[in-house]
């Protein structure tokens, strides 16, 4: 057994039931795990001590929605969005087609790149998805290629109907052949269910499908416009409803009620559906921010996530993300981090292994370049990233 101590913390983030943070603190990691957290004057011996030199340190993102199989960018796409033009879903076809014209190596080192790039801003737990094969051979190559190099993989055979496709005949694909097909790869079925995507009728079979195989679902939902995706997802207990920009009462009422009977500090009860909330997504497609603070108000956890995907909201950046989550949809310092680090883990159903620093949870943690936390939204833009831990190991 290794341990090392994470010495002279000026501010240390806890995202504990309590929310807790200290000042002049230390973190003992033994192995992958937090073994002890405490005032620095009372910090046990180590085999080896990491002088932080007064730097603030906090949980690793968990970065619960990104599509990073993909090939191809839709810069022009982007371009003529800026000059006037909406986002629509059809976008996703093109990069369908720049992402099977790529061979199997060419792909898993784009997906390596981009998941070495989050961790290397502080992001260490990622979730992804498929979605961009479309069709059965290339939705497995998707999943069985993105497999190992995340922490959660999220099958999202249902993103858009190919062209030429009759909607309901593909639905039934991805709710039967395909998802048999990648079951044994995935954690998660999304869908997105939106106009020009999913309808109702086509959302609930593929959630049924899933729950049907005991598989946990999440909902792309309420992104374009109001729409059945909350209250489907909170119908089918899934673990999180992402996008939300479109919420009327009854909405946040659902998602509210879903998290009646759960008490973290506590540990009773079971997780409701979380909302998730992608701001770096909302301004690229100049769609409304979510209303998170509405969302919080109400009692229901949320979520920030990068969602980095070519077409709505190219960055991995979570740090951007938790800056514009303070600058533009009015949460507090601390409930931004909260929703990028214990919401995320939440959301991917992971919370008792990561998502906040307590003794016995992996040791995932992000060392800020700044004696506070304030300092991601008070120096938006900035990089701030001094280091990474991952597991226990100094991986940036
Ligand atoms: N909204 C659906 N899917 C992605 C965008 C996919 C794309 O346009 O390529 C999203 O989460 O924003
Ligand atoms: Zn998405």
């Amino acid at each position: 057994m290794a341990t090392t101590l994470l010495a002279n913390i000026e501010q240390l983030s806890t995202v504990d039931a309590a929310g807790r943070v200290l000042e002049n603190a230390a973190v003992l990691i033994e192995d992958d795990k937090i073994a002890w957290i405490g005032p620095a004057a009372d910090a046990p011996q180590a085999d080896a001590i990491t002088d932080l030199s007064g730097r603030s340190v906090l949980p690793g993102w968990v970065d619960s929605h990104s599509h990073l199989i993909f090939g191809g960018d839709r810069a022009e796409e982007f371009v003529a969005r800026m000059a006037g033009q909406s986002y629509a879903a059809g976008g996703i076809a093109v990069t369908t087609s720049a992402t099977r014209s790529l061979g199997d190596q060419q792909l898993a080192d784009l997906v390596s790149a981009r998941r070495a790039q989050a961790l290397s801003m502080g992001t260490t737990w990622m979730e992804t998805k498929t979605g961009y094969g479309l069709e059965l051979a290339e939705e497995l190559r998707h999943a069985q290629l993105g497999r190992p190099m995340v922490d959660t993989l999220t099958f999202l055979g249902a993103h858009l109907v190919p062209s030429g496709s009759d909607a309901d005949q593909y639905t039934e694909l991805v709710a039967g052949p395909m998802l048999e097909a990648v079951a044994e790869h995935i954690d998660f079925v999304d869908v997105f269910c939106e106009r020009g995507a999913f309808n109702e009728e086509q959302t609930r079979r593929v959630l049924y499908a899933a729950q049907s195989r005991g598989i946990a679902t999440k909902v792309h939902g309420n992104q374009l416009g109001p729409g059945p995706g909350v209250k489907l997802a909170v119908e089918f207990g899934s673990h999180s409803v992402d996008h939300v920009n479109y919420l009327d009462d009854s909405d946040i009422q659902a998602l509210a009620g879903s998290w009646e009977r759960w008490d973290r500090a506590g540990r009773t009860g079971k997780p409701g559906t979380v909302a998730t909330c992608l701001p770096a997504c909302d301004l690229s497609t100049r769609q409304p921010l979510a209303p998170g603070r509405e969302l919080l108000d109400a009692g229901v956890p949320i979520a920030l996530a990068s969602n980095c995907n070519p077409g709505t909201s190219y960055t991995s950046n979570m740090n951007f993300c938790v800056a514009t989550a303070v600058l533009q949809m009015n949460l507090t310092l601390a409930e931004a981090i909260e929703a990028a680090t214990y919401g995320g883990a939440l959301a991917l159903g992971v919370q008792d292994e990561v998502g906040s620093l307590e003794v016995g949870k992996r040791a995932d943690l992000l060392v800020l370049d700044a004696p506070a936390a304030a300092h991601l939204a008070y120096r938006p833009g900035m990089n701030l990233t001094h280091s990474v831990y991952r597991a226990g190991q100094l991986v940036f």
